[in-house]
């Protein structure tokens, strides 16, 4: 696959920031690639949750996912979810995952058709000879390096009711919001994320040990000055380019156009100037907060205090004030975005997943948010415990019905 740059292609959206001399061009630019297969057209399952083995042939752009409680729709988009990098909509660990009774592992596999034809994309969990539980990536039956490379052909955007509290919980949801935001169209935020972390508890570590190790000190905080800017610099980025995907809906879409405002978790929101001199001058806050953050027992500064600060803006008010169905017409208004916003960058639509959606919305916004889906050109999956939620897709899905880890 060719890989472009973004900012790019001037038919493309617009970047919120000059690409010349914006942060992005002070960082080098975000590599996505071109012409990603679009649709999934089969899964299989094996010892995943509620399921033994399961085959499905997915004929349609929209699936709907209906049964009972408990019956495993959620199961399902979860098992979709795990094609992408981390760990899946639920944020499960692995043994949750490995259906009780099974082998002690499971498996997603699916088949995804585009431009460049089919692409078949495995992951599966087993125990290893010690019992521990790995996972392994296959991709067209090769092994793949890590789970990033998945992100070569399938991107997913989700949105489910662990996710009704984002306005309203804890930070840490805005910023695994935020940071599945660009892991959706940076496939190196996720390492970036992951080694920032690494490197900030050993900093926690050390400091709380009250010992010199100064320079031990200095080596970490010059990786965690490189890796923190580079995660606030690429979610500044995006929290822009899906504030300029907000403003193209148009104005009578009944999903409320949100306001974002991003803090970076650094005293300075400035992150405009010189690569180097921004991480010169991180590496030196650090140093010298060394003594503020051992009485603190934590860092104090850095990305993981960002936090996104989201206003409903018709009404001018912070959206954690909004009341409950605004709050999901918000998201929802958000996630319409952000698939919006992975279309225009990868050059290809991503998959919704979208749980228990279609019930907390009345029947003009289900057709509305129905006919928003169809003009993206996304694949979906949607779950509801009631076919006639559904309605309104008339004839435009593949209806399958579950029960008890089977689907018909
Ligand atoms: N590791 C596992 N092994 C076997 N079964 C499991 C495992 N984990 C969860 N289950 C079962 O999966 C079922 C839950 O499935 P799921 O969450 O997909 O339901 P759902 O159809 O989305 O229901 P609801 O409409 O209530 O959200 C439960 O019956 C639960 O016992």
């Amino acid at each position: 696959m060719t890989p472009v740059t973004f900012p790019h292609d001037d038919h493309r959206t617009p970047p919120a920031s000059d690409p010349a001399t914006g942060p992005e061009a002070q960082r080098g630019p975000v590599s996505v690639p071109l012409a990603l297969p679009s649709r999934l057209t089969s899964l299989r399952l094996a010892d995943f949750r509620n399921y033994d083995v399961l085959r499905l042939e997915l004929d349609s752009r929209f699936t709907v996912l209906t049964g009972e409680n408990g019956a495993g729709k959620t199961n399902l988009m979860e098992a979709v979810s795990l094609l992408t990098p981390g760990r899946g909509l639920r944020r499960a660990a692995y043994p949750e995952i490995a259906r009780v009774g099974g082998s002690g592992g499971f498996a997603v596999q699916a088949k995804l058709l585009g431009e460049d034809g089919e692409v078949d994309i495995a992951t599966s969990v087993r125990p290893d000879a010690a019992g521990a539980l790995s996972r392994i990536v296959r991709i067209n039956e090769t092994q793949a390096k890590s789970a990033d490379e998945m992100l070569d052909h399938l991107r997913i955007v989700w949105l489910t009711p662990a996710m009704d509290g984002l306005f309203t919980g804890p930070a840490g949801d805005r910023r695994r919001f935020l940071d599945r935001l660009v892991l959706t169209v940076d496939p190196a935020h996720g390492r970036r994320a992951t080694d920032y972390e690494r490197a900030m508890r050993s900093r926690n570590r050390l400091l709380s040990e009250d010992r010199g190790h100064d320079s031990w000190l200095s080596g970490i905080e010059a990786q965690m000055a490189e890796l923190g800017l580079a995660m606030a610099i690429a979610r500044g980025e995006l929290v822009g380019l899906l504030q300029a995907m907000i403003a193209e809906a148009p104005a009578d879409q009944p999903f409320p156009k949100a306001d974002l405002l991003l803090s970076s978790g650094y005293a300075t929101e400035d992150l405009g100037g010189p690569a180097v001199a921004l991480e010169d001058a991180a590496r030196e806050r650090l140093a010298r907060q060394r003594s503020l953050d051992r009485a603190a027992g934590r860092t104090l500064e850095g990305p993981h205090r960002a936090d996104l600060a989201v206003t409903h803006r018709a009404k001018a008010m912070p959206a954690a004030l909004s009341s409950t169905g605004e709050q999901k017409a918000l998201l929802i208004g958000l996630i319409l975005a952000h698939a919006k916003l992975v279309r225009a960058m990868s050059g290809t639509a991503p998959v919704l997943l979208l749980d228990e959606i279609a019930a907390h919305l009345d029947p003009g916004r289900r057709a509305a948010l129905f006919d928003i889906i169809d003009g993206l050109g996304v694949q979906s999956f949607m779950t509801g415990t009631d076919a006639s939620l559904f309605e309104a897709l008339q004839g435009r899905a593949q209806h399958l019905r579950v029960d008890d880890g089977r689907v018909g």
